[in-house]
């Protein structure tokens, strides 16, 4: 085991280190009869132990800082007047005085320090030490991130290192011109990350993500808010970009696939690749008939959060108390059908936008020209839905660039040009799938959403006799094996096609309205004509 001196660090007085521990250990310290609080786990029926992770179930971009310097204040997307976005610029000061705090917090006491990589390729994966002082925030990171085998923790060096102080508060955020008591700072040239006042996993997830979506890109490598699978000779593969709850998880566990990753992934000469070694799915009303995947990972060694149980462990998946938020964490092995031994396999075939239409305006699936591909990947049209982020409690439409905008460090444009540069090479196609409202009010069902993603797969929706949408130009199959074809027109499913107008109208609008950040240039004004047309 690599000798782990933390003093270096600036934490002092560790009573002791608890180093990338095994399941056991993790059970035993994240369920100790004397931890209170949100420290502490409670066994469900299933066997995943649950905890509750606070105030923060989701995650804060509010509070979200990057350090700027020599090597950032250049190369960062930052937050601005014309383009808001969740880059905000911290001092050198307020990084001194929130990793101090850190410092502290984490000193005298007893830690665990949990050495894990993110990226399945290894010319350009991160070796990342996460300090951490809850235990089950060490079994969330050894769920989530890909574990050294022993040779490689002999030689352990990290190319980053998480300090989560999850317990304690920036009282002085004011004087230091943050926005909060919480702070999810990023230091690019020193490669840390502080974690402060919030003890959702999610930001150490995610923090990570938006570190490679800095450095990879960066390389030429495309890096991707997406989930990917592959077919069972792991030769036709799919990714499937979208934001929170649109489907990512859910879609790429598919009993007919190979799983590769359920949420960032990497794409370079040598195909797609995983960033992590677990995945974190939504629980709020999981159904066992209808994701029985997802279900039956939920086992011992997954960790289950904010989910309600009862004194017994009896767990009720559709109890929305705490948050809609509800989550599990797993080794992505708890998925039968996976890539092994590594998370990856060749470029892919089929790009599919996952896109939650909270005004029942796109169709459920519409096949893109290349045009129209750059033009929705730039615009990363969807609903937030309820819960992962702080302050959104109903699905909000939002424009979110590359259907992940929360974790691009750099110009959206630069996330374009690489897709679109793998894409090419690939001679890959992309599909705009509406996972989300139709003019029944209801959400598109799951079982229609998979006919048609199989449709994708399987090369039948290319053979499939389509139409054009009005407004956005959209070529739509009218009849795909599997998929209820009502549904296929969304003008259909309105009781007076009229209304679907009308709401299309406003949509076009604010696709148009939108889309004006990225007209500065000639390569964004080109792609106007792609976009819809009010
Ligand atoms: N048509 C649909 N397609 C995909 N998911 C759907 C659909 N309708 C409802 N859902 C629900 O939406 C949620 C999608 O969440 P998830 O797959 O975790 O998204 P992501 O991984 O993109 O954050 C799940 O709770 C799923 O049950
Ligand atoms: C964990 C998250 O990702 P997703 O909902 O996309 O799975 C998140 O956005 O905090
Ligand atoms: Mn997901």
């Amino acid at each position: 085991m690599a000798k782990i001196d933390l003093t270096k660090y600036g934490i002092t007085g560790t009573t002791e280190i608890v180093y990338n521990p095994s399941y056991e250990t993790l059970f035993e310290e994240e369920t100790k009869p004397e931890l209170e609080g949100f420290e502490k786990g409670q066994v469900s029926e299933l066997g995943a132990v649950n905890v509750m992770t606070g105030i923060y179930t989701g995650r804060s971009p509010k509070d979200k800082y990057i350090v700027m310097d020599e090597n950032s204040k250049d190369t960062v997307w930052w937050t601005s007047d014309e383009y808001k976005n969740d880059n905000h610029p911290a001092t050198q000061e307020a990084w001194n005085a929130v990793k101090d705090l850190a410092k502290k917090e984490l000193s005298n006491k007893k830690l665990f320090v949990v050495d894990a990589f993110c990226g399945a390729n290894k010319d350009t994966r991160m070796a990342i030490r996460f300090i951490v002082e809850v235990a089950w925030q060490a079994h969330f990171v050894t769920n989530m991130f890909i574990q050294p085998t022993a040779e490689e923790l002999e030689n352990f060096e990290p190319d980053f290192v998480v300090y989560n102080a999850s317990k304690a508060k920036v009282e002085n955020y004011k004087e230091l011109g943050l926005n909060s008591e919480t702070a999810v700072m990023f230091n690019i040239t020193s490669r840390e990350q502080v974690i402060v006042n919030t003890w959702y996993g999610g930001e150490m997830k995610k923090g990570m993500f938006s570190m490679m979506n800095y450095y990879l890109p960066l390389k030429g490598i495309a890096s991707m808010h997406c989930s990917a699978n592959t077919d069972l000779n792991g030769e036709n593969t799919a990714i499937f970009f979208g934001l929170s709850g649109t489907g990512k998880t859910t879609l790429s566990t598919d009993p007919k696939r190979l799983l590769i990753g359920d949420d960032e992934h990497g794409w370079d000469d040598n195909g797609v690749f995983n960033f992590e070694g677990g995945c974190y799915a939504k629980v709020i009303n999981l159904d066992k008939e209808s994701e029985p995947d997802i279900y039956n990972a939920i086992k011992r060694n997954a960790l289950l959060e904010n989910v309600t149980l009862d004194a017994e462990g009896k767990i009720d998946f559709a109890d929305k108390s705490v948050t809609e938020n509800t989550r599990v964490s797993y080794p992505i092995n708890h998925i039968e059908n996976i890539v092994r031994p590594v998370s990856s396999a060749p470029a892919a075939k089929e790009v599919i936008f996952l896109s939650a239409d909270a005004f029942g305006v796109l169709p459920p699936v519409s096949i893109l020209t290349p045009e129209q591909t750059q033009y929705y990947f730039l615009s990363g049209f969807t609903a937030k839905l309820a819960g992962t982020e702080r302050g959104i409690t109903e699905p909000t439409p939002t424009f979110s660039a590359c259907f992940g905008q929360a974790f691009l460090e750099l110009h959206p444009t630069k996330y374009a040009e690489e897709l679109v540069k793998r894409m090419e090479k690939s001679g890959a196609k992309a599909y705009l799938v509406n996972t989300g409202w139709n003019g029944t009010g209801k959400r598109i069902s799951i079982k229609d959403t998979r006919g048609i993603i199989d449709a994708i797969l399987d090369g039948s929706i290319l053979k499939a006799p389509t139409k054009k949408i009005p407004f956005f130009n959209f070529e739509v199959p009218t009849e795909l094996p599997g998929v209820d074809p009502a549904i296929l027109d969304p003008r259909d499913t309105y009781a007076d096609a009229a209304e679907w107008e009308t709401k299309a109208k406003d949509l076009a609008a604010r696709f148009v309205k939108n889309f004006a950040k990225y007209e500065g240039n000639a390569a964004g004004k080109a792609l106007v004509a792609a976009g819809p047309q009010a």
